[in-house]
């Protein structure tokens, strides 16, 4: 059964913006997983325009599913996911002064890097994640640097302008979670997705999870926080069924 992976970062988006307790990342987290989130992923960023370092402490004994953690692939953060523990790490690209996560992890370009941070955390018992662009080269190289899994960026296919675009895309993924999966890696998805694109990536055989922050934080302001948790779901749960 595919699952959900809620992403609170924008939650703390909104906190960091007043520099006020709330909203509560803790009681975000723990809402979400009573709506239905099989996990619950973080970003600590380097420049920490959200989660903040004591939200992933405070976090990791509290959550009853499982911690996401994505960073980026520095040392200071291989110390913090030491520290933390962890049940994943999600490693992603970082530019300061970007808006989003643009694009995915040079993995090709920087093998033995990413292959070291690939064993520090398996030597940590912590399962890594690769979020990469859905190209070949960089699902290759993703399994050469011992990365069990990969999560394929879908933000190019929710940027897509018009219906051709979009289906471009969309094939993109398509071929990248079959390749994944062929090279026996688990394969997941996120970025950019929303009520209205979600049922096209959730619909894609091979795909184990799907994680998604911003939409959901933004339809709660509408709809309510668990409502916007489980409505997510009950989308991905449907798509994945009638394929
Ligand atoms: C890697 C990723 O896709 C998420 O961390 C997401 O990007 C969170 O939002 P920001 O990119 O705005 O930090
Ligand atoms: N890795 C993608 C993620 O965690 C959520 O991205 P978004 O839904 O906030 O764009």
């Amino acid at each position: 059964m595919i699952k959900l992976g809620v992403n609170i970062d924008h939650v703390a988006t909104l906190r960091q913006a007043r520099g006020t307790q709330y909203p509560s990342v803790v009681q975000a987290a723990l809402r979400a997983e009573e709506a239905g989130a099989d996990s619950i992923t973080i970003h600590l960023r380097e420049d920490r325009r959200h989660i903040q370092d004591a939200d992933v402490f405070a976090l990791r004994p509290l959550l009853q599913t499982k911690m996401n953690l994505e960073m980026a692939v520095t040392e200071e953060m291989l110390g913090i996911a030491l520290q933390v523990k962890p049940q994943d790490v999600c490693l992603v690209p970082e530019r300061r002064e970007e808006r989003t996560t643009e694009g995915g992890l040079e993995v090709a370009g920087n093998l033995a890097a990413v292959s070291h941070a690939c064993q520090v955390l398996r030597d940590a018992d912590i399962r890594v994640s690769l979020f990469i662009a859905p190209d070949i080269a960089q699902i290759d190289a993703a399994k050469a640097a011992g990365a069990p899994v990969i999560e394929i960026h879908t933000g190019t296919f929710a940027d897509a302008e018009t219906p051709e675009e979009q289906a471009h895309e969309l094939a993109r993924v398509q071929a990248a979670v079959a390749h994944g999966r062929k090279l026996g890696l688990v394969v997941n998805a996120g970025h950019g997705l929303n009520i209205h694109n979600v049922h096209l990536i959730a619909a894609i055989p091979g795909i184990e999870e799907l994680n998604i922050g911003h939409a959901i934080v933004a339809h709660a302001i509408f709809v309510g926080w668990e409502y916007s948790v489980r409505e997510m779901k009950a989308l991905m749960l449907q798509a994945a069924k009638a394929e």
